[in-house]
């Protein structure tokens, strides 16, 4: 295991949702845990009015992640987690003189002994990042010459391709690339690590894993969830954006990447923007059309509870054609995924909470059985369930007892709970924990950022520019446009978890 050497993490824009919701709920855990260093701060930095003791309140005593009847033992802990959080009022604007805020982290740095090693963690707007860099640096706090520095940036990485590149130019001014951290928090996630472990741990699959076995790759991301409270901001998004250019492209780098000759970070990250770069880029809007489906979900009743359409949520336009929907086909140009198609959803308010990666194999060339409905070609699946039920199953086919050989499908799996030690950290536990180790693994290099940027580009253009562009419209609570199912080719279709309930037992969750 790493070390985690003494140090100061200072959140810019602490007094907001995402600090009290997930970063120091996962603080509190990695303390528990015992994985934070001996000599550790936290340093809470806003416009907001906090003081020290009013912000420890807000983010930890008060908190809805600590149960509610403390014992005393318990509540000495939780005191002694807060003793290490400090808040720091920055004034009115982000773009300010720093000294004090300089002189607050050099007296935190010398009473508590961290080293002068820091995190700064941007959990602002992004319009911010370029501002505190800027204000860091002439402060000399970028310096790495007494103690290492490090710049975590939350998503969205820019708007497109021309606004990531100047983020990562204004960035590169101030702090070198490998001093800079772009948060994806599905690279956090224990399934979609285990997609390496997967693939390169294991001999049975990877002398499959090409054009040679594979038929069609199928990634499905499901959200149950409309888009709550944060209808202002993804009205502007839309899911293309909101997940498809980040986490799903993710997903996609590491289920296409070539094997890696290390497990290093940039030995990683170089394999998996060969493989963003690989994608094929849409460049006519007819290809697009054709191999694109925009959908926004409509009122409905889901078990006799009346549900908003997108139209009517709070801080929507009333009239947007905002996307709630994107599935998209494609392809990866290289010697590995030649003719290969890729076939990518990702969408809020359908059935269930789902995401998974079906790799579906090709038929055997020459079939002799056939299933009790006369049906050859029944191809071999491997699904990776990212989340919930973490874990892996393999769909493939067996005798049916008794005379003949008809054959029917069955599976294999494995889950994670199944494990005896299954105390899987969560995204933002282990995300924190690796920068504060300086491992940039699992966090985003800028040029992966802007690949992926690169194939989305033109698809954000004719969808926002092109004449014949469709958004369709789907209840709440269904599996999306039917026509959704006309993209993928032959006789194949979406795999909708919950609709195989008959071969699938126990592996698909209806909430
Ligand atoms: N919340 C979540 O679940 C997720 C958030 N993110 C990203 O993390 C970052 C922070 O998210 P979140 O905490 O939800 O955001 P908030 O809207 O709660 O903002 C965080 C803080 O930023 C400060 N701020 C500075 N300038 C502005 C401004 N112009 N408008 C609003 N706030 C401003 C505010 O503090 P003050 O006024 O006190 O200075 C605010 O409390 C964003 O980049 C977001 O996209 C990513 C994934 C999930
Ligand atoms: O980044 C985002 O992710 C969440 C979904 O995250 P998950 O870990 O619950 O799968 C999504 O709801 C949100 O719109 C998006 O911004």
């Amino acid at each position: 295991m790493n070390k985690t050497s003494n140090q100061m993490l200072i959140i810019f824009g602490a007094s907001g949702d995402l600090t009290a919701r997930k970063l120091i709920p996962a603080l509190f855990n990695l303390y528990k845990d015992d994985h934070l260093p001996e000599k550790f701060v936290v340093l809470g930095v806003s416009r907001s009015d906090l003081t020290d003791v009013s912000f420890r309140k807000k983010v930890v005593t008060e908190s809805s992640y600590l149960e509610e009847d403390l014992g005393k033992e318990e509540k000495e802990y939780v005191d002694k987690f807060a003793d290490k959080i400090f808040y720091e009022d920055l004034g009115k604007s982000y773009d300010t003189d720093y000294t004090n805020l300089a002189h607050r982290i050099s007296d935190l740095n010398t009473k508590y002994g961290t080293e002068n090693n820091y995190i700064y963690y941007l959990s602002t707007p992004p319009n911010i990042y370029e501002t505190v860099a800027k204000n860091l640096h002439k402060q000399g706090l970028t310096e790495e010459s007494n103690g290492w520095k490090r710049f975590i940036v939350e998503k969205p990485f820019g708007y497109d391709l021309k606004s990531a590149r100047e983020l990562n130019n204004a960035l590169h001014q101030y702090f070198k690339e490998n001093q800079i951290y772009r948060i994806d928090h599905y690279l956090g996630k224990e399934t979609v690590q285990n997609l390496l472990v997967t693939r390169f741990a294991n001999s049975i699959f990877e002398p499959l894993w090409n054009r040679n076995y594979i038929h069609h790759i199928e990634i499905t991301n499901a959200e149950s969830v409309g888009v709550e409270k944060r209808g202002g901001y993804y009205d502007k998004s839309g899911a293309l954006r909101d997940m498809f250019q980040n986490h799903l492209l993710q997903i996609v780098s590491l289920v296409a990447m070539e094997p890696p000759i290390g497990d290093e970070a940039e030995e990683i990250r170089n394999e998996k923007v060969k493989a963003l770069k690989s994608l094929r880029i849409m460049k006519d809007h007819k290809t697009i059309h054709d191999h694109t489906i925009r959908g926004q979900y409509l009122a409905a009743e889901i078990n006799g509870e009346k549900v908003k359409g997108y139209r009517e949520e709070e801080g929507v336009d009333p009239d947007s054609t905002t996307e709630t929907y994107a599935a998209i086909k494609f392809f990866v140009d290289n010697w590995r995924w030649k003719d290969v198609p890729f076939y990518v959803r990702t969408a809020k308010r359908m059935p269930t909470k789902v995401t998974e990666i079906v790799i579906h194999f090709k038929s055997t060339h020459h079939q002799i059985f056939t299933d009790s409905a006369g049906i050859t070609n029944k191809d071999n699946q491997l699904i990776i369930r990212i989340q919930p039920d973490e874990g892996i199953l393999i769909k493939f086919g067996v005798k049916v007892p008794g005379q003949g050989f008809k054959v029917e499908r069955t599976n294999l799996d494995f889950y994670y709970s199944s494990l005896s030690d299954t105390n899987l950290m969560t995204a933002y536990e282990r995300l924190l924990l690796d920068a504060m180790q300086g491992d940039a693994t699992l966090y985003a290099r800028a040029d992966e950022v802007e690949a992926a940027w690169e194939f989305v580009d033109p698809i954000l253009d004719y969808w926002q520019n092109g004449e014949d562009v469709v958004t369709y419209g789907y209840s709440a609570g269904v599996w999306g446009p039917k026509n959704a199912d006309e993209l993928i080719d032959g006789l194949y279709m979406w795999r909708n978890p919950g609709e195989h309930l008959a071969d699938d037992p126990g592996f698909c969750v209806i909430k």
